[in-house]
C-alpha cells in the first residue's frame, strides 16, 4: 500500500468548506484503489493571522517541506480588509508560493459539453475550448523591489515594480513549452513588450527557447489583444504562458468561459515541491452557506494524484468521475441552468464519489 503525506491548508471562507469536500472524494479514492494518503493540517491566511499573528506562520512553512503534496483552499476575506497590504492574508499565499519555488502555475479551463449552457458565452464560441494558462508565480510585480506607499515632496505615491530575470522567465517558458508538446502543438505568449521592457526580454527568450521547440508552433499576443481574442475565440487557444500579474487576470477570464470560477482548478508546480489549489478565491459572498462549488478543488485533487503521486489511472477516473457527474445533470448554484438538478456543496461531493465508485467497478 502505497502512502503519500499531503499538508492541508484550508485557509478562509470557502477554503474549509471545498477543501473537505475534496478530501472526502481522495479518502475514498485511497479506500477503492488501496492507497493510504495522510494528511495533516496548517494555518495560512487569515485564520493563521487570528491564531497566531501572521498569514505564514513558520510550523507551516515546515509541514509544506515535509509533505509530498500541498492541497489549498483560499485565503483572504473582509474581515482583514482594514489590514496594510503587508499584513493581509494575501501575504501568506505568496509566501507559501516562493519558500516552495512554484515558478510555473498550471492553470486548466476546459469546457465541459453539459455546462455549454452555463457560460455566458455563445455555445459555437466555446465548444471544444481546452486550454491551459501556464503563469509564472513567484515573480513580476508580485514580489519586486522597490514596493510601498512612500511620501515624495510632501505627496504619497504608490511603487511596485516589475522585474523578472532572464533565468525566471526561461525556466517558465521551457516548462510551457514542454507541455504544449505533450498537448496541441500550439503556444501563445502573452506579453505587453510594446511598451514594457521587461515584456521585451520575456519575447526575447521565448523566441530562443522555441528553438528547441520547432514543432510547437508559436503565437505572440499581447495581453489586451489576448483578452479579447479568449472571448472571441477561446478553442483556438491551446497552451497560454505569461507572466504572474497578467496570468492572475487572463486565469480568471478564462475561467468564465467553462462556465464558473469554481471549475477551475491548478497546479503550483516547482522543481522540487507542488501545491494545488482551485483559482478562485474564499467567496465570502457565499461563505458558510454549504453552496459553494467544490469542483474546482476536486479537479485540483486530480491534478495532485497525476502530477505529484503519478497515480494516473486514478486522475484520469475522476476526472471523467465529474465530466459524468455533470452529464447526469448536478449543478451547484454557480452552474445551475433550468432543467438541471440543483444540489449544495455536500450533494456535489457525494454525486461525484457516487459516479467515482460506478466508473470504478
Ligand atoms: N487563491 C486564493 O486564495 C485567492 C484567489 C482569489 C481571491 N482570493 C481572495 O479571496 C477574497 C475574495 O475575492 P474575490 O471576491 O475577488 O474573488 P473570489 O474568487 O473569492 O470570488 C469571485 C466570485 O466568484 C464566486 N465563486 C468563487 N469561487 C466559487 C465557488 N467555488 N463556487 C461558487 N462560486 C464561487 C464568488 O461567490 C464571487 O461571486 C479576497 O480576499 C481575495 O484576495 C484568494
Ligand atoms: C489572492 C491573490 C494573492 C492570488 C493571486 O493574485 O495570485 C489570487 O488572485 C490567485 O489567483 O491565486
Ligand atoms: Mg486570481
Amino acid at each position: 500500500m502505497a502512502l503519500f503525506k499531503i499538508a492541508v491548508l484550508e485557509g478562509d471562507g470557502i477554503g474549509p468548506e471545498v477543501v473537505s469536500a475534496a478530501l472526502k472524494v481522495l479518502y475514498r479514492i485511497g479506500e477503492l484503489a488501496g492507497h493510504h494518503f495522510e494528511t495533516e493540517k496548517g494555518l495560512i491566511g487569515g485564520s493563521a493571522i487570528d491564531e497566531k499573528g501572521t498569514p505564514l506562520p513558520e510550523e507551516t512553512i515546515k509541514l509544506c517541506l515535509e509533505a509530498d503534496a500541498v492541497l489549498l483552499g483560499a485565503v483572504g476575506g473582509p474581515k482583514w480588509d482594514h489590514l496594510p497590504t503587508e499584513e493581509r492574508p494575501e501575504r501568506g499565499l505568496l509566501g507559501i508560493r516562493k519558500a516552495l519555488d512554484l515558478y510555473a502555475n498550471l492553470r486548466p479551463a476546459k469546457v465541459y459539453e453539459p455546462l455549454i449552457e452555463a457560460s455566458p458565452l455563445k455555445r459555437e464560441v466555446v465548444r471544444g475550448t481546452d486550454m491551459v494558462v501556464v503563469r509564472e508565480l513567484t515573480g513580476d510585480v508580485y514580489y519586486g523591489e522597490p514596493r510601498g506607499i512612500f511620501t515624495q515632496d510632501g505627496k504619497r505615491v504608490g511603487i511596485n515594480t516589475m522585474r523578472y530575470t532572464e533565468d525566471e522567465i526561461r525556466r517558465v517558458v521551457r516548462k510551457a513549452f514542454q507541455i504544449a508538446n505533450l498537448r496541441r502543438k500550439k503556444l501563445t505568449s502573452v506579453d505587453k513588450s510594446n511598451v514594457l521592457e521587461v515584456s521585451a526580454l520575456w519575447r526575447q527568450i521565448v523566441e530562443e527557447e522555441s528553438k528547441n521547440f520547432p514543432e510547437v508552433e508559436l503565437e505572440h499576443l499581447y495581453v489586451d489583444n489576448c483578452a479579447m481574442q479568449i472571448v472571441r475565440r477561446p478553442s483556438s487557444f491551446d497552451v497560454i504562458v505569461t507572466g504572474n500579474i497578467f496570468g492572475d487576470i487572463l486565469s480568471d477570464e478564462a475561467a468564465v468561459i467553462t462556465g464558473s470560477l469554481g471549475m477551475l482548478p491548478s497546479a503550483s508546480l516547482g522543481d522540487r515541491y507542488a501545491l494545488y489549489e482551485p483559482v478562485h478565491g474564499s467567496a465570502p459572498d457565499i461563505a458558510g452557506k454549504g453552496v459553494a462549488n467544490p469542483i474546482a478543488t476536486i479537479l485540483s485533487v486530480a491534478l495532485m494524484l497525476r502530477y505529484s503521486f503519478g497515480l494516473i489511472r486514478e486522475a484520469d477516473l475522476l476526472e471523467r468521475a465529474v465530466e459524468v457527474t455533470l452529464e447526469k445533470g448536478y449543478r451547484t448554484p454557480d452552474i445551475y441552468t433550468e432543467g438541471t438538478i440543483k444540489v449544495g456543496t455536500e450533494g456535489m461531493t457525494q454525486a461525484v464519489i457516487q459516479t467515482l465508485e460506478e466508473l470504478w467497478s
